[in-house]
């Protein structure tokens, strides 16, 4: 089944031309990377793939339907590039957070039934914190946290996940960490995955497929038949920079 498909897609925000004719297809399953150097377009395509910007031309087709189209939200799964660190008095429980993402299944009065419950329980399983339900996320961990946004993405079982440098500012253990978890998604449960990543170890590891982006242009590349080594001099010597962006 093809997961997203992307058919000649422009975009502009008003004058700036973000995406011009991208061209991108990408099977239940697989893993890609993209990535390119800052104003490239990633983060523009990422958001049609959500559905929160409409292209200009062209088609974005995720699970073989016109996103505009899409019934089911919930089958698509995302994590932003804003940093998530919750202060101490922050009164949200993980279950609440967890349980936040499933808001349309709640119903009138907003109860989390047994079924809900035990999608909660699934949920905090699959990311190993299933024992701190109860615990306030302020006072979690930055790497604990990051598992619960996990499981508050995975909760409703999305079939695509779409990651945009979730991992600015975030220490190497809990990098590490979140590429592994991330994996597993990906290959146990056969997940599609795109993530905005500049890391050469999820590039090999994880990703089948690299996507380069270069001035609102994608060209896509099989992990395994990529020299990231060359494409860091291509860059280098265009004096294109590539640095995680928090300003859009
Ligand atoms: N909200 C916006 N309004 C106007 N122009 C924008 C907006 N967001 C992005 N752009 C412009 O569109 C182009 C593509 O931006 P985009 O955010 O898609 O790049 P990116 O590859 O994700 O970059 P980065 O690595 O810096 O996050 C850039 O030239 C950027 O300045």
């Amino acid at each position: 089944m093809e997961a997203v498909r992307l058919r000649n897609v422009r975009f502009s925000y008003e004058e700036e031309k973000a995406v011009r004719d991208v061209n991108l297809k990408l099977e239940k399953g697989d893993f890609a990377a993209f990535i390119g150097p800052n104003g490239s377009g990633k983060s523009t395509v990422i958001k049609m793939l959500m559905g929160a910007l409409e292209p200009d031309e062209g088609r974005v087709e995720v699970l073989e339907k016109d996103v505009t189209r899409l019934r089911d939200w919930t089958d698509i799964g995302y994590i932003s590039q804003e940093v998530r660190e919750f202060n101490q008095s922050f009164p949200a429980t993980v279950r609440e957070i967890v349980g936040s993402n499933l808001y349309n299944e709640m119903g009138f009065f907003r109860f989390l039934n047994d079924r809900l419950e035990e999608k909660i329980h699934r949920a905090l399983k699959l990311v190993d914190m299933e024992n701190f339900r109860g615990r306030r996320i302020g006072n979690l961990s930055g790497g604990q946290q990051q598992r619960v946004f996990i499981a508050r993405m995975m909760v409703n079982d999305p079939e695509l996940i779409l990651l945009d440098e979730p991992l600015s500012g975030v220490d190497i253990k809990t990098q590490d960490e979140f590429y592994r978890i991330i994996g597993d998604i990906n290959s146990e449960l056969n997940k599609t995955v795109i993530m905005v990543s500049h890391d050469v170890n999820v590039i090999s590891s994880h990703a089948n497929y690299v996507v380069c982006f270069e001035n609102g242009r994608a060209h896509l590349h099989r992990s395994d038949e990529f020299n990231y080594d060359s494409y860091l001099d291509e860059i280098r010597d265009s004096s294109l920079q590539i640095v995680p962006d928090h300003d859009h």
